[in-house]
């Protein structure tokens, strides 16, 4: 009874009627049959093992490598980091956006989700630009005015930017004319503007007052905004208007009414005004404010920047200004290699916020770090932090970059020094400002860019071999908004990395 029910099973199952042993088979004959089953059975399984042990040995993987930007506020972290992105881009030439805000394929690939919040900071980099020109207006009105109804100058008070400069101790401003009141009457709308874009970034960052309010002054006193790059708010307004799409700029609504850049558009003429009048511009030389070299300067881009259809270029996003609050991790997955043979590497590069208050978070990152790129704006010698006038900001770079070769935490870290900002020290030194007035060890060199870059070069390089002697220096003169040179800059320390990772996983 039993044979006959696996009798029909067989005959059902065409499985088990293949592998039946054949009709008849011989002794002989079954002993072979099982021997080869045998031999199949050991090549299936070194099959499963072999793919088993791809699998893990994949899911190890080579590590990816790690890369900590570091440096004082406003050195280019995240204009590096912007850098990476660029670079890390698909580079497709199939545009895939109906309208083309930008010819650059590349670039439509890189920030296309992030163009509309971008638009957002750069509206509230001009916004806080012209703010700051008015300030100074309204401080030299009431300097002025103050002057001329007193026997004794007026207390030297330090304008919002001006606390970030070692400012002149003598102030004899020219004076302002009613046109200049009614310029700065009709510019008043921008102020609304200026609050409404802080109040959409607010959820994810943080409000900082900067500079010294002054009570004498019609306009509040500025404010910064600092996010934290994790937080999501290159969302913010594509959300704001509520739809998805390849390119944020899409999303924009052009015909908002109430859309920023109406107000701005409006503004235009006046803040070209603003701009190029000459009793402003002699106001600023006496305080030595210099908008041009400030973070987040577009005024020289007033027409572009204030079209109705505006949308932000690469380069826009690289100029553009926001703090960094927290630290926040990028991935990308890179082509990189030596000897011409690229390889593909997954990548991780940190940003933090380099604001003094916030470079106790940078520590627990320390040990785990392949490198450093340590971003020291050179260009900043005539500066002080904003977090605190006292501190001239290249001496704090030279601390900074102290404490860090010293650091035991760091010992096997690779560290790659960025002298930033070379741009705007070439133009400050063609302007006339003389390094030695602020670096008295700088003599009588010439004041010229190569003169001053290799000097300052060498004040690095000497504390690195004072605190660090067995590290080799791996520096570069960058100016991180050109994304040209500077890819080719990040690509070499990129090479650099992987060389160096691979000569470390050949001594494990
Ligand atoms: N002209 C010029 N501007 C630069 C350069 N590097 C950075 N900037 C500008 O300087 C400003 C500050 O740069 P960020 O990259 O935001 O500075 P950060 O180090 O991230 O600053 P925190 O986030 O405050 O720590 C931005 O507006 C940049 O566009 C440079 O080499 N040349
Ligand atoms: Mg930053």
């Amino acid at each position: 009874m039993l044979r006959s029910k696996r009798q029909r099973i067989s005959d059902d199952d065409p499985l088990a009627r293949a592998m039946e042993p054949p009709p008849g088979e011989t002794f002989e004959e079954r002993q072979r049959r099982l021997a080869a089953e045998q031999e199949a059975k050991r090549v299936s399984d070194a099959i499963d093992e072999e793919l088993n042990r791809q699998r893990i040995s994949e899911k190890k993987g080579p590590k990816a490598i790690k890369i900590l930007l570091l440096g004082q506020s406003e050195s280019g972290k995240s204009t590096t980091l912007k850098n990476f992105q660029l670079m890390n881009s698909p580079k497709v030439a199939v545009i895939l956006c109906p309208k083309g805000h930008n010819t650059d394929p590349r670039s439509l690939q890189a920030f296309r989700s992030e163009r509309a919040s971008w638009r957002a900071v750069i509206q509230l980099n001009v916004v806080q630009s012209i703010h700051a020109i008015l300030d100074l207006m309204s401080k030299a009105h009431s300097s002025v005015h103050v002057a001329s109804t007193s026997p004794h100058p007026p207390p030297t008070s330090s304008s919002s930017h001006s606390t970030n400069r070692l400012s002149a101790s003598h102030k004899d401003y020219p004076s302002i004319t009613t046109e200049h009141l009614k310029l700065k009457m009709r510019l008043g709308p921008l102020l609304q503007v200026e609050a409404a874009l802080v109040k959409k970034l607010l959820p994810y960052g943080h409000v900082q007052l900067s500079g010294l309010a002054n009570p004498a002054q019609s306009f509040p006193i500025q404010q910064e905004i600092s996010v934290n790059s994790s937080a999501g708010w290159k969302g913010t307004f594509s959300r704001l208007i509520g739809r998805d799409s390849c390119d944020s700029s899409d999303l924009i609504d052009w015909s908002n009414p109430d859309d920023p850049g109406v107000v701005l558009n409006a503004c235009a003429e006046d803040m070209k005004r603003l701009w190029a009048d000459p009793i402003v511009k002699k106001m600023m030389e006496i305080e030595k404010m210099r908008p041009e070299e400030m973070a987040g300067f577009f005024l020289d881009a007033l027409d572009r920047v204030t079209s109705l259809h505006y949308s932000p270029t690469d380069d826009d996003i690289l100029r553009a200004r926001l703090k960094t609050l927290g630290v926040s991790e990028h991935r990308f997955s890179m082509k990189t290699g030596p000897l011409g043979s690229p390889m593909s590497h997954d990548w991780r590069v940190f940003d933090v916020g380099g604001q003094r208050s916030l470079r106790a978070a940078w520590v627990p990152y320390f040990d785990d770090m392949n490198a450093i790129i340590f971003l020291a704006p050179i260009s900043c010698f005539d500066q002080v932090l904003q977090e605190d006038p006292t501190v001239n900001r290249l001496a704090d770079s030279f601390l900074l970059w102290k404490s860090i070769v010293s650091n035991p935490l760091l010992k096997k870290t690779d560290l790659v020094l960025f002298l930033n900002k070379c741009d705007i020290l070439r133009a400050k030194l063609a302007s006339g400002i003389r390094l030695a007035d602020y670096i008295v060890s700088y003599g009588s060199r010439p004041n010229d860019f190569e003169s001053a870059s290799v000097y300052l070069r060498k004040k690095f390089a000497v504390l690195l071999k004072d605190h660090s002697p067995d590290r080799q220096l791996y520096c570069h003169f960058t100016s991180v908004t050109d994304t040209k040179s500077t890819t080719l800059i990040l690509e070499n320390v990129q090479d650099l990395l992987v060389r160096d990772n691979l000569k470390r996983s050949a001594l494990v």
